[in-house]
């Protein structure tokens, strides 16, 4: 019976609501499957701030160390907000761990079912079978990462400064990451800069045209803008299969292609590096793509899918487990398609049910 050993950092507001549900999911999985989780829960972001002292406790991160992977809520939030900048959760916690793991891949799967294509405000008729695209990130770089300060001029007005720095080497294993979910799929690939304006993008451009033509020439790659990209997200989301990008684009186009899949609550995600677990598989950190949506916490509305399917992921990626993974989605599939059980994100029009009775429902079909 194999032990599935991972940390749980649920962190803050909507954080706990959907892990505690996702956490009943893989129990439930577990016991049905004969696998042991073997798990155990740290402070993160807020939560560290106010237990600790620090939004990424040195326990937590020695808990992360010795597991397989992350199983992260997420950060941030009003009541951390008026902390200086760099103590706060997004900064202090998240951005340390992704980093500490060099998690430079974050995968975003942009997939909105077909018998779901009512939450999604684009019109039906553009998404007849409803969308299936993939957005890979880097996760490591740019700008999130490059050379900041703020500092008051002779005149006595302030001047901020972030700085965007890309490699050659950071650009090139994006890029294989991206090949390699490309060859699990159509083949098509599109890198997404702005090569007209960004001497990070033009190398971006240069570096991964030379990386897929001697590495991967039957791959069709193509590249585009990322404000034509945002606009083509729009108006045919389906023109493209794989997406990859840099770091604050991909952190806007994943939000982009969450709404037009339905939610911010249904998009999962895989951050996955260059550390190997005791599986033989990457070690990742595996988060909803959405935050801590403070305007719903505590009313037990917000949708657990997110975290639940990023569970899935990392049954997937982190232990090798594809077939139960695939399990995970179908179930979440089917209680949204087909029993038509929803939160109030994805409802609309039809009766909404609170976190807890999606989570209940999705373990029925498990
Ligand atoms: N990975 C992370 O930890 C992470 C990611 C994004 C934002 N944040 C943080 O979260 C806080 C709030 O940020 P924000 O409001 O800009 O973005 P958000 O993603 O938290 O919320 C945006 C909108 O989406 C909705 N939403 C998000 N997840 C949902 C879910 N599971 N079910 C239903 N609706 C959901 C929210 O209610 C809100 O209306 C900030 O502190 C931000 O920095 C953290
Ligand atoms: C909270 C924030 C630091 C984070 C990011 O920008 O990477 C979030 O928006 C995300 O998309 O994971
Ligand atoms: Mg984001």
């Amino acid at each position: 019976m194999p032990t599935l050993k991972f940390a749980v950092l649920s962190g803050d507001y909507i954080g706990p609501e959907v892990m505690t549900e996702a956490l009943r999911v893989l129990e439930h999985v577990a016991k049905k499957e004969n696998l042991t989780l073997s798990y155990q829960h740290a402070d993160v972001g807020g939560a560290g701030i106010d237990n600790h002292g620090k939004a990424l406790p040195d326990s937590t991160l020695a808990t992360c160390q010795q597991a397989d992977a992350i199983l992260f809520g997420s950060v941030g939030g009003p009541k951390w907000e008026k902390l200086p900048p760099k103590e706060q959760p997004e900064r202090a916690a998240l951005l340390p761990l992704r980093k500490a793991f060099n998690l430079f891949a974050n995968i975003r799967p942009g997939l909105l079912y077909k018998d779901l294509a009512d939450a999604s405000p684009l019109k039906s008729e553009r998404i007849p079978n409803g969308i299936d695209i993939v957005c890979i990130r880097e996760l490591t770089g740019g700008i999130y990462f490059g050379a900041k300060s703020t500092i008051t001029l002779e005149n006595g007005e302030q001047q901020a400064t972030d700085t965007m720095v890309y490699k050659t080497s950071e650009i090139e294993r994006i890029a294989e990451a991206a090949a390699q979910t490309a060859r699990t799929r159509s083949k098509k690939i599109c890198s997404v800069d702005k090569a007209n304006v960004l001497e990070t993008s033009v190398l971006w451009r240069k570096t991964v045209t030379a990386y897929f033509a001697k590495n991967h020439p039957d791959l069709a790659l193509s590249h585009m803008y990322v404000d034509n990209a945002a606009m083509q997200l729009a108006r045919d989301p389906n023109q493209f299969d794989v997406l990859f990008t840099e770091n604050m684009f991909g952190d806007i186009l994943s939000d982009e292609m969450a709404v037009i899949c339905g939610s911010l609550g249904m998009m999962s995600s895989a951050s996955l590096g260059t550390i190997q677990n005791s599986h033989g598989k990457p070690f990742g950190l595996f988060e909803p793509a959405g935050g801590t949506a403070p305007d719903i916490a505590g009313k037990g509305i917000a949708n657990p899918c997110a975290q639940i399917l990023s569970a899935a992921l990392m049954f997937r990626y982190s232990f090798g487990l594809d077939a139960i993974a695939a399990k995970i989605e179908a179930a979440v599939r089917k209680t949204v398609t087909v029993d038509l059980v929803r939160t109030g994100d994805i409802a609309f029009g039809k009766p909404a049910v609170g976190t807890k009775a999606m989570a209940d429902a999705i373990i029925k079909n498990l």
